[in-house]
């Protein structure tokens, strides 16, 4: 069994502000978005977790580790350095698909995105210190086997972009709706994915959908651990063997604490 952890990540009242009093220069927007990404991966980041642009104006973050006092941190953090503030709700499940629906659920509760009154949400409940095991969380690390040689050397840049992003699109969708489990493009050919408790052949089932829907091949190595740095660094190690090895998929279940909570 898993037990993840996930921070629904939401700027406040965003839209309306992108165009009061008029619309913003794009290249603002986009040095916004693209800045307040690189401060919360730090500052996630440096607490064990891991944080995913996926729309910018909403992220979703693997927060196992941080307490919800640490979050309320980052938030006033940010809200002292931008000039836009965030909502931040955290929850948990035994998947994580699940917990994103139970965060992005209490956000929801206190009010639309889009709403003037809404602000510096902070909500949900943290995994307790005594109830952490070293195996609450699956990480895979996906990429595209060889894509050096088979598009970034061969074709232009876009048809190049259009390829792998119809593998992360075929994968996304196959491992929510299968696994319940929400992968992430972090650049390059490669998709970090936080999992359901999936097993080899779910991993190989995975890659072989992708595979016969969109004609991309994938290769991925999957780690477990008590926070998204540990688990997230299994998995590279764990893909590092598929590319010396030249299996599609390895899975690396050693973990630093693997007794069950007393
Ligand atoms: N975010 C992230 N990007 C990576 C990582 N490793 C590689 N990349 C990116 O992916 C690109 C392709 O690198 P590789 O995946 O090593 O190259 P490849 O040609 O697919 O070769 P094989 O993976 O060995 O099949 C690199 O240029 C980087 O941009 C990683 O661990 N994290």
């Amino acid at each position: 069994m898993t037990n993840t952890q996930v921070t629904h990540v939401q700027i406040d009242n965003y839209g309306p502000w992108t165009v009061t009093p008029e619309p913003r220069r794009e290249v603002d927007l986009q040095t916004l978005q693209s800045r307040l990404y690189a401060d919360l991966s730090q500052l996630v980041g440096n607490r064990g977790g891991y944080v995913f642009f996926s729309r910018f104006d909403n992220m979703v973050a693997v927060t196992n580790g941080l307490t919800v006092d640490d979050h309320a941190l980052i938030q006033e953090s940010v809200g002292n350095r931008y000039p836009v503030t965030m909502s931040l709700s955290v929850a948990t499940g035994t998947t994580p698909a699940e917990a994103l629906g139970t965060a992005t659920e209490q956000l929801q509760e206190a009010g639309s995105a889009q709403d003037k009154s809404r602000r510096e949400i902070l909500r949900g409940r943290a995994i307790e210190e005594e109830y952490r095991t070293g195996e609450d969380l699956q990480i895979a690390h996906f990429d595209v086997v060889n894509a050096t040689g088979k598009y970034t050397d061969e074709l232009n840049e876009f048809d190049t972009f259009i390829e792998i992003e119809q593998g992360y699109a075929e994968l996304m969708r196959y491992m929510r709706q299968a696994y319940d489990s929400l992968s992430f493009f972090v650049g390059g050919d490669n998709i970090i994915a936080v999992c359901s408790a999936m097993d080899a052949e779910d991993y190989r089932d995975a890659v072989a959908h992708v595979s016969d829907a969109v004609d991309v091949e994938l290769q991925v190595g999957v780690g477990r651990g008590a926070v998204a740095h540990e688990a997230g660094m299994a998995a590279k190690h764990a893909l590092e063997e598929c590319r010396a090895t030249g299996e599609e998929v390895h899975v690396d279940w050693s973990t630093t604490d693997a007794e069950p909570p007393a």
